[in-house]
């Protein structure tokens, strides 16, 4: 039976101007337990398709659904419902590790046994026992990174939109993170991730969608966009680049 998706995109245009889009007619869906890359070059569109997801901005053509309803028809549960990872860390300078999942945990109504649990497991998965109770201004920046991370891994909503989360992290943090990505998939959580790593991600990811220009020019399986690159059995990497070249 096919599951109702957790996050839908229909022929979504959009961008920072109504004169001058950036996205162009994108469709594609995350369903529940997937997870999903999303990849393209700088500039392609990654980031302003998850700011749309996000509620950031607004659609200047078609919609972004999650759980089945858009951001104007339930706010509530549509922002209780994702969890994100920006590119760059940011965070409260003059609050601790812990206080920062705490603060998350409360923001999503995680109750108190559940976020114990949570946040004691992932201080030790991520390596930040000894960082807990310091002030996220004298963290390193992989260090504040993983806080932006375990921070999303606390709430666990049902879909997390994680963007380029590798940068920064060390080869530990990255195998944590991909283990703790798998689990949450696993636990039938949804997770949109955007990457340059296509070696890493080859292997996780369900699925890629492969923007260009801000439109989608592939997505399926790796199996499927070798078919649509015309690189079958190709690497993500050379399927990626046999989509990209000449359109550059
Ligand atoms: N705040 C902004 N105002 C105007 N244009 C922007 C803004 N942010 C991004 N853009 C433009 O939108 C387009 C898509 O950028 P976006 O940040 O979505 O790319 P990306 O795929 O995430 O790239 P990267 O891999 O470098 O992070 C680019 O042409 C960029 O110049």
């Amino acid at each position: 039976m096919e599951q109702t998706p957790v996050l839908q995109i229909e022929e979504l245009s959009g961008g920072y101007s109504l004169g001058k889009p950036v996205l162009h007619n994108i469709n594609f869906d995350v369903k529940p337990g997937e997870m999903v890359g999303l990849i393209g070059l700088n500039g392609a569109g990654k980031s302003t398709t998850m700011k749309h997801i996000l509620g950031l901005m607004t659609p200047h053509k078609g919609v972004v659904l999650v759980q089945g309803k858009t951001r104007d028809e339930a706010p509530q549960i549509y922002q209780s419902s994702l969890a994100f990872v920006p590119e760059s860390p940011l965070l409260y300078e003059e609050l601790t590790v812990r206080e920062h999942l705490e603060f998350t945990a409360r923001a999503y109504g995680v109750e108190p046994e559940a976020y114990r649990e949570r946040s004691e497991r992932l201080l030790d998965l991520f390596h930040m026992r000894e960082k807990a109770d310091s002030l996220s201004m004298h963290l390193s920046k992989g260090m504040k990174q993983k806080v932006m991370i375990m921070s999303a891994f606390v709430a666990r909503p049902p879909l997390y939109v994680i963007d380029e989360p590798f940068l920064g992290l060390d080869p530990l943090g990255i195998r944590s993170l991909l283990d703790f990505m798998l689990e949450m998939k696993q636990s039938g959580a949804s997770i949109l991730l955007s990457s340059h790593i296509l070696s890493t991600i080859e292997n996780y990811c369900d699925r890629f969608i492969v923007l260009h220009r801000g439109a989608v020019v592939a997505q399926g399986t790796l199996g499927e966009i070798a078919q649509q690159a015309n690189a079958p059995g190709a690497s993500l990497e050379n399927i990626f680049y046999a989509l990209v070249k000449g359109g550059e």
